[in-house]
């Protein structure tokens, strides 16, 4: 029997600022180095360390993936500190991607090397999100991907999403191969992180019109160079990967800047200080952007001994941005935009429609369900600054639409976020960071 009656969502009041702040975050190491350092440590020569690494559902999803393909990973003197020792890549196994876009999108070329069938899943949201391109693209490589419903031959349809089967030889021959990229910058990515262990390389064209998160393909460039990977990015739209060995490191990870933007947002919402350690001079992360955006809406910043520090002083202007090369930053600077004395146009993000929910779409209902203006365009936002009032914000199983509520919250009196637990995909203790930054007023 099921009941037509559902309990509500329990919710989260996001607190308001009383006063201007003067806090110091630490932020956890950033998601898209942790990832990618796991899958070059399970894939490299030997043992290796990561220091600083985050914990949190998306990595640990990553973390039991690997196990089960044959990689050994302890923890260390600290959770943060992990010890992988890698291991013939075994299939007969199953992924659990959870919505983890670094999961589902790198994992499939690293289980083409494994000796058997591995089976991927994940959760209700994550079986919408884009996936044909880097299935097409083992396919081409020789490698059998089948939809588990409808068998296994060659001629079978492939998948076009969650779930799907990799049957994985023992080898990959590699060679040349064309991506269509235009929906996610993880699908080169998760070809280029795997590549090196292919018999030949990998020669990976963009067959797209528009190529979104470059930085964090170069992200992916810097890492395998940084284990002794040959990597070839000298022409537009084409990375050369040289088969060889991967060399085992003891690596430190940065801190996760988009995870930052929210709390450094908050300088100029309530006014005040925040500042955030081990802020790194020369990064790919997208971050990297977030000191430049906040001074263009009215904020300033100074970064000192790898110490960023963002203040407000009551200004809050609108932006005009092109965010296709850091979509992940879009949640944030929404909210920024609905609390403005002035329209926002954020552009490039049409890809957004395909991450943890269709962004787009639900940041524009929800501003609008709280008496703000937000229309959709074809590639983004355009946000009218309106009187907010509080109301329930849905997060649609989305962390950064939870971590956006929160910012609204700290100025509109209550906002109630859905499901901010949600928050854990990449910060798991969210709430408790958000109420220690209030603590520290100035
Ligand atoms: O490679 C990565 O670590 C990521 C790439 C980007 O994906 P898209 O290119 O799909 O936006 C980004 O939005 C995501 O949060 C992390
Ligand atoms: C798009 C995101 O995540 P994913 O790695 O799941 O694509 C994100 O964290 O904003």
């Amino acid at each position: 029997m099921t009941s037509s009656t559902t309990a509500p969502a329990p919710t989260w009041e996001a607190p308001l600022a009383g006063a201007p702040l003067d806090a110091t975050v630490e932020v956890p190491g950033s998601k898209s180095l942790t990832n990618r350092l796991l899958v070059l440590a399970a894939l490299a020569e030997g043992p290796g360390t990561l220091r600083g690494a985050l914990r949190s559902r998306d990595a640990d999803l990553m973390i039991g993936a690997l196990r089960s393909l044959g990689a050994r990973i302890e923890e260390g003197d600290h959770p943060s500190t992990l010890l992988v020792t890698p291991g013939p890549v075994t299939g007969d196994t199953e992924v659990d991607t959870g919505l983890a876009g670094t999961v589902m999108r790198f994992l499939p070329p690293f289980a083409a090397l494994a000796d058997g069938p591995v089976r991927f899943d994940g959760d209700p949201a994550a079986r919408v999100r884009p996936m044909l391109p880097v299935l097409a693209a083992l396919r081409s490589l020789g490698i059998t991907v089948h939809d588990p419903a409808t068998g296994s031959g060659d001629s079978a349809a492939l998948p076009t999403h969650l779930p799907f089967t990799v049957e994985g030889r023992g080898s990959v021959p590699g060679g040349a191969v064309d991506v269509d990229a235009s929906e996610s910058s993880q699908f080169v990515s998760g070809l280029l992180l795997a590549a090196a262990r292919f018999e030949r390389g990998l020669s990976l064209r963009h067959i797209g019109t528009t190529l979104p998160s470059l930085p964090h393909i170069e992200m992916t460039v810097a890492t395998l160079r940084d284990v002794g990977v040959v990597v070839d990015d000298s022409r537009d739209g084409m990375w050369d990967v040289s088969p060889g060995p991967i060399a085992a490191r003891d690596v430190r990870v940065e801190p996760d800047l988009s995870n930052a933007a929210p709390f450094l947002a908050s300088a100029l919402v309530a006014g005040g200080t925040v500042r955030v350690p081990g802020w790194p001079t020369l990064t790919t992360q997208p971050g990297a952007m977030v000191p430049d955006l906040l001074e263009r809406m009215g904020g300033t910043y100074t970064l000192t001994d790898g110490v960023l520090s963002v203040t407000g002083a009551g200004e809050l202007h609108g932006i005009d941005v092109d965010l296709h090369a850091g979509g992940e930053l879009a949640p944030t600077f929404a909210a920024l935009a609905a609390l403005a004395d002035s329209p926002s146009r954020l552009r490039g993000i049409a890809h957004l429609r395909g991450h943890e929910t269709d962004r787009l779409a639900a940041l524009a209902r929800e501003i609008t369900r709280l008496g703000g203006q937000a229309e959709e365009t074809r590639d983004g936002l355009v946000i009218t600054p309106r009187p907010l009032r509080g109301d329930v914000v849905r997060t649609y199983a989305d962390h950064r639409m939870a971590t956006s509520a929160a910012l609204l919250g700290l100025r509109v009196p209550g906002v109630r976020v859905e499901d901010v637990g949600t928050t854990a995909k990449t910060l798991p203790d969210f709430t408790g960071m958000w109420l220690s930054m209030l603590d520290s007023v100035a």
